[in-house]
């Protein structure tokens, strides 16, 4: 046991060392010698000559007793996260590179003032990511409390006159928060009147976000925490990884855009999706969601991870009657407990539900919006769009979900996908469904009412709910 603990220990200074100061702090054997080293490293802005034991001592790479061993700390993708430019934090022998744009003092206080008037354009450029202007975006986010370490560094650092340890910079990015960015989805929050940052910045500078404000440093967030296992799915925008994640040695989602994500616009879009997420909050019907970040402009979201979805061209499967009322139900719960906080999906549809452990849950708000039509609306897949959608009417959002979870779960039944265009296309539409042999009436007559033109004569997620068919499959599709 003491010796697992040893090596945890080891390994985690090792991988953590690189990037934070907490553990170096800790660690009995790596800091000993000078606990405070890199905090020194940072206050003084000297470099350090190189001390490879620091690093070394602790690392038993013979050591396979338990699972978190050096494979997954120390995996080749770690060590050389993609598009790392920076050198490595503790690589000083790479310390005395010449800053391209040295701190003079004029020149970072005109850039605080700037940003404090509101974001300048090149803090949202994708031209210049943080590790390739470290000095200015390092100034960039510091509060006036900021401004007076910044001023003690330079003082300090005159003895090195335009030269800045990258380590320090690096450091630095590290640990400045982003601005915030209000929720949308949060109605009425009290949390809404604070201001994280006691008014030291504009409104606009905190309506913004740093593009890759994450790996400023060099270093991929995604690779140092995660070790990715399998390709599991991918979209039209996003690809989707089973991982591990390195610190708790749990299996996760890891959703990544494809896009890059250059423009402030349409990193905001891509937010949404995280927003809605996190502004829902737990339920048992719906993907857990644990993060999020931008990293490389693009954004990446760590979910519980999923046995699989539903989606039709994936699986041959025929659903039985009560398996799909089961899922009929749990997503129908689902859809209760997102339009009681005023969010419609817009995008329900089988590869959009997905199912682990037998439980039914719903995924992918990347078309989330409002029922109040208060923020924009971005129709889902056409398949499960209801007329009303495609006629730009947007009056009752919650009764485009329903319809489409009639559309999907007709699509479960029948065992092949929805067309795309054509007269079978229209004639769902108009909320007929041909006869299917061998399902109860009930059932089909359920499926009608949730298809019906007219969204006002389909039922809400509450009434689906509570519908009596559920209680003749009480055992199977759970108890309410
Ligand atoms: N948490 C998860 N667990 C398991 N599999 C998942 C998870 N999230 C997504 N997937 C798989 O990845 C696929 C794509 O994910 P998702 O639908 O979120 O991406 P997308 O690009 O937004 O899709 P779309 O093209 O529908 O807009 C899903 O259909 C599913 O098979
Ligand atoms: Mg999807």
């Amino acid at each position: 046991m003491s010796k697992m603990k040893g090596t945890l220990a080891g390994n985690l200074t090792v991988q953590l060392g690189q990037v934070s100061l907490l553990p170096l702090q800790r660690s009995s054997s790596s800091s000993s010698s000078n606990p405070f080293r890199f905090q020194k490293l940072l206050e003084s802005g000297i470099e350090e000559p190189h001390h490879p034991s620091s690093i070394d001592i602790d690392v038993n790479v013979d050591d396979k007793d338990f699972i978190l061993s050096q494979d997954f700390f120390c995996t080749p993708d770690y060590i050389t996260p993609d598009g790392q430019q920076i050198c490595n934090s503790l690589d000083c022998n790479k310390e005395n590179i010449p800053c391209p744009k040295s701190p003079e003092k004029l020149n970072t206080v005109r850039s605080k003032r700037h940003r404090q008037d509101g974001f300048s354009g090149n803090l949202l450029s994708s031209n210049f990511p943080c590790h390739q202007q470290p000095v200015e975006l390092a100034c960039d986010a510091f509060g006036s409390d900021e401004l007076r370490t910044e001023e003690s560094l330079e003082s300090g650092s005159q003895k090195k006159q335009n030269y800045v340890p990258q380590s320090a910079v690096a450091l630095r990015c590290r640990v400045m928060p982003p601005p915030c960015i209000k929720n949308p989805y949060l109605k009425g929050g009290a949390e809404m009147d604070v201001d994280p940052f006691r008014n030291q910045r504009s409104k606009s500078t905190a309506a913004g976000f740093f593009p890759s404000a994450i790996g400023g440093d060099g270093l991929s967030r995604y690779r140092t925490d995660f070790h990715e296992i399998v390709q599991i799915g991918y979209g039209n925008f996003s690809r989707v990884f089973k991982v591990l994640k390195r610190i708790d040695g749990c299996m996760y989602a890891v959703k990544h855009s494809i896009k890059h994500l250059h423009q402030d616009m349409e990193r905001r879009q891509a937010l949404m999706e995280v927003q809605a997420l996190a502004a829902l909050g737990s339920h048992e019907n719906i993907v857990g969601y644990y993060t999020s970040w931008f990293e490389n402009e693009q954004l990446y979201i760590q979910m519980e991870l999923c046995d699989c979805s539903l989606s039709i061209s994936k699986s041959s499967q025929l659903f039985a009657e009560g398996e799909v009322l089961e899922a009929l139900h749990q997503i129908a719960k689902a859809l209760q407990f997102i339009h009681e906080r005023g969010i419609a999906h817009l995008d329900v549809k089988p590869d959009n539900i997905y199912v682990k452990n037998g439980i039914y849950k719903l995924g992918d708000f990347g078309c989330a919006t409002l029922i109040d039509r208060s923020l924009p609306i971005e129709e889902g897949d056409a398949r499960y769009m209801p007329q009303e959608i495609l006629k730009d009417k947007y009056e009752h959002l919650d009764k485009v979900d329903i319809f489409s979870l009639g559309a999907a779960i007709y699509e479960l039944v029948k065992g092949s996908p929805l067309p795309e265009s054509g007269p079978q296309f229209l004639s769902l539409r108009e909320g007929k469904i041909p006869l299917l042999p061998g399902h109860s009436m009930q059932f089909q007559n359920l499926l009608k009412v949730m298809v019906d033109p007219d969204p006002v004569r389909r039922p809400s997620a509450k009434e689906l709910v509570e519908n009596p068919i559920f209680d003749r499959f009480g055992r199977i599709a759970g108890t309410k």
